[in-house]
């Protein structure tokens, strides 16, 4: 059997090859051998590699996770409230990557949210860490095999729209993947279609219903007002400078971080349905007046702050999702 093994030397720069089928044996084609923690070689990544990652926890794991989560920086105490937990520290997991920013655990945690099979990735890995995006964005497919429909992915964002406030929260309606003008894009190389397509539609990317149900939610509990918008990611690890916000802006982008733009790609690909929300952890400075800085302190104590409310909204979330039959496009 001809398969497809791609060796990443650079974030954007694979290089393709037919090999004989045999990808499992650390040589990579051109006779070297790979190092076991060669952080940019795809040969671990391959459908059957995921499913060897999927089949190890679900060996381990009672139940089915229905919904995914995924904790933005400083928000890992949505995990929490799960009962009847399997915590899996991610150095643990085969091929899993490791976290290495502050206010990102690293753990896998399998539990009940209000009764519902849930998995919560307690720490997500961002292009800044060194990782390329498919690799960031590797254990979406891995909680599509362990079997969630839908996705909820969160983050700690800088807000841009003016109408924002420090720990106001944003439902994301859409996405700029600006990374993705360059060309750098989580499926870049080989498509495996047992994930997905090649070519996919991203303009129902966050789900219609999922955004009116958690607007719902969020009112039912009288949490106050909610805001719906645009977020970008851009690769980090520093803050924008006061052109690059005025420009993003300019652009139409209400809240701006480091991440989950990559994961809600993968997940679209492999036709999950996706929910996204940010929390507006600091303001973002759009004129040269404004003294202030932002810091990833600040990011983390506003993630702590807002942690009682942001949990009680995905639990109640994650209840109505259920109740209602697991909504959205399929
Ligand atoms: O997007 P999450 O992981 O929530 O984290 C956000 O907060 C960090 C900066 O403080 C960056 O990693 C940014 O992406
Ligand atoms: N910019 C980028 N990423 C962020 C920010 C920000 O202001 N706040 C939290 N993550």
């Amino acid at each position: 059997m001809m398969m497809i093994e791609q060796e990443d030397v650079g974030a954007t720069t694979p290089i393709h090859k037919l090999t004989n089928g045999n990808s499992n044996n650390g040589l990579l084609t051109n006779g070297h051998k790979a190092k076991k923690d060669d952080d940019k070689a795809t040969y671990k990544y391959t459908y059957e590699h995921l499913a060897e990652t999927a089949k190890y926890l679900l060996e381990r794991v009672p139940f089915r996770p229905k919904i995914g989560i995924i904790c933005g920086s400083g928000m890992g105490s949505l995990a929490e409230a799960l009962t009847d937990k399997v915590v899996f520290p991610y150095n643990q997991i085969p091929h899993f990557p490791e976290s290495t920013v502050e206010g990102h655990a690293g753990q896998l945690v399998f539990g009940y949210l209000m009764g519902v099979e849930v998995v919560c990735m307690k720490g997500r890995f961002h292009h800044y860490e060194g990782y390329p995006l498919w690799k960031c964005s590797m254990p979406v497919r891995v909680m599509k095999l362990v079997g969630i429909s839908h996705l909820i992915a969160t983050n700690a964002a800088g807000g841009l729209n003016p109408k924002y406030k420090v720990g106001d929260v944003m439902l994301v309606n859409d996405h700029i993947n600006l990374m993705g003008f360059s060309g750098n894009n989580p499926l870049h190389g080989p498509n495996d279609e047992r994930f997905g397509p090649r070519f996919l539609p991203m303009n129902r990317a966050y789900d219609k219903d999922l955004i009116e149900l958690a607007k719902k939610v969020w009112d039912d509990l009288k949490l106050g007002p909610i805001h719906e918008g645009v977020y970008t990611c851009l690769g980090g690890p520093n803050f924008e400078t006061v052109a690059e916000l005025k420009m993003l802006q300019m652009v139409g982008v209400d809240a701006v971080g480091m991440s989950t733009v990559h994961e809600v790609i993968t997940a679209r690909h492999c036709d999950l349905t996706v929910l996204a929300f940010s929390l507006i952890t600091n303001f973002c400075a759009t004129n040269y007046e404004n003294q202030s800085e932002a810091n990833h302190e600040e990011v983390m104590d506003v993630g702590k702050m807002r942690q009682d409310t942001l949990a009680t909204f995905v639990q109640n979330l994650v209840l109505r999702i259920k109740k209602l039959g697991y909504p959205g496009i399929k």
